[in-house]
């Protein structure tokens, strides 16, 4: 069941995006996707999500899958970081009948894109089988595409970049068969039939097999359909499949920390705690239509690009802007820098303000913007400019209500704008700043019933 647009849909923004990749990794990608701009066909490449667990170990009734993190469904954060990657053309979720129309409300809410829902198996290896059958094209009436490479990666594992997506893609495409591995953090050992030590593993020759993992579609899909029942019952490793049925072996890709799999409940509390520290390092840039010709909020994003790990930038008037908008506040960035060159006027902000108040992002978690007004003191009488401003704090007092809370900056500069950003990049960028400003309203937060008052 296609839900976003299907698969070759392509990414939100336009064209490829590196964003999120470093070095090699950057290089590696615009390698891959140069492909397709060169008239060669890149690998067309789909993701299966198997989702359809019911989370025992997490010990609540809800499937630890939608269990919710900053009020929202932990697999909805996994989607986000599987849509960030443009070159991934459809994800597929396979969910239990009973929770498709949860998954459906999800996708729907979240505005995910590329997602087609298959019913999950009783076991992963069933549920992830599913999820390959949709895109073999042997199913009536898929619009989905044969991939040449298929990630598989686990709803619950949300802290997924680009870089070892891509890793693995580019592995399996070389090997057949790739994954995700992280070194050991406790030791293993091998029991003996009276419960005692028989003998224990070398730690340092044994690693732990993660998410992602990625395949030559034809070889993992080959290998699901010589899968014996007692595999497809019991086993938890995809690349042992492929290895058992198809002789292919894995290449192995060193992870981040960050690929663990939520299991338990304290697992939830840590991805909350990494949410929350990674939202703090999101800022959007909002600039107004009369946009400086030397692009402030590009100059802006470079250079705040260089201290934070994720910065969007938007131009045009809020109203045209507003698409965007909504998408961002779905992305649930909590930080907004409403540049305005020129004018003391903050309709901009206001607008913007509008906007938040009216998705109720902030009920979920304080959101600050700073409203930040570029004026050339040669052109602009510091007095009356100062005080339209000065306006700004009875509106700051009003959205605060909101858990808003509004920082206005003035920047007089009496040089060329270039030079004043860089003077005063520091302002926005200070890692310790944001966090700090964040770690300011969450002391002043009002405490729920206060807020929903
Ligand atoms: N029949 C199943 C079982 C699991 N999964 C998915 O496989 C991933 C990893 O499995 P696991 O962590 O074991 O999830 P659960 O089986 O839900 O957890 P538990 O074993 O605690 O019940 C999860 O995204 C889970 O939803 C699935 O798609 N279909
Ligand atoms: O074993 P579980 O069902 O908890 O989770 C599946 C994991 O085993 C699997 O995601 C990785 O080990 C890689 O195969």
């Amino acid at each position: 069941m296609e839900l976003g647009p299907p698969g070759g849909a392509g990414p939100a923004e336009p064209g490829p995006r590196l964003r999120g990749l470093r070095g090699d990794d950057r290089a590696a990608s615009a390698a891959w996707l140069s492909e397709a701009s060169a008239g060669r066909r890149a690998p067309s490449v789909a993701a299966v999500l198997p989702a359809g667990g019911s989370g025992e170990r997490m010990g609540v009734p809800t499937p630890k899958q939608f269990c919710p993190v900053l009020e929202r469904p932990l697999i909805s954060y996994t989607l986000q970081a599987l849509e960030r990657v443009c070159w991934i053309k459809d994800i597929v979720v396979a969910v239990t009948g009973e929770n498709m129309e949860v998954m459906k409300g999800i996708v729907q809410r979240y505005q995910h894109k590329r997602i087609s829902l298959v019913e999950a198996g009783v076991t992963r290896h069933r549920s992830i089988f599913n999820g390959l059958k949709a895109l073999a094209e042997d199913q009536p009436n898929s619009k989905l595409c044969r991939p040449e490479v298929v990630i598989i990666h686990d709803a619950v594992r949300p802290f997924v970049e680009e870089d070892v997506l891509l890793k693995v893609a580019i592995a399996a495409k070389e090997h057949g068969a790739a994954g995700a591995i992280r070194p050991l953090v406790s030791t293993v050992i091998s029991p003996s039939a009276d419960g005692c030590l028989d003998h224990s593993l070398e730690r340092t020759s044994h690693r732990a097999s993660e998410m992602p993992q990625a395949f030559l579609f034809d070889v993992i899909y080959e290998a699901y359909q010589q899968c014996s029942d007692y595999d497809l019952e019991f086993g938890t490793e995809c690349l042992q499949l492929a290895l058992k049925y198809c002789h292919t072996k894995a290449k192995l890709v060193e992870g981040s920390p960050d690929l663990w799999k939520v299991t338990y409940k304290r697992d939830l509390y840590a991805a909350e705690s990494i949410i929350k520290e990674r939202i703090s390092q999101q800022i959007c840039i909002l600039m107004d239509a009369k946009e400086d010709e030397e692009h402030v909020g590009r100059c802006l994003e470079e250079m705040l690009k260089k201290e934070l790990n994720h910065v969007k930038v938007t131009s045009g008037a809020l109203c045209h802007a507003g698409r965007d908008l909504q998408q961002i506040i779905l992305e649930q960035c909590y930080n907004f820098v409403c540049v305005n060159v020129m004018t003391s006027d903050f309709e901009e902000t206001r607008k913007l303000l509008n906007a938040l108040e009216e998705s109720n992002l902030s009920i979920l978690y304080p959101v600050v913007v700073i409203s930040v007004h570029f004026l050339d003191y040669k052109l602009v009488p510091f007095g009356q400019k100062m005080e339209h401003l000065m306006q700004i704090k009875e509106f700051a007092k009003e959205v605060k209500k909101r858990n808003i809370l509004l920082c206005g900056l003035l920047i007089y500069y009496p040089q060329k704008l270039w030079e004043t950003l860089l003077t005063n990049i520091r302002i926005f960028t200070g890692w310790g700043h944001w966090k700090g400003l964040h770690q300011l309203v969450e002391l002043q937060k009002p405490s729920p019933g206060e807020l929903r008052g």
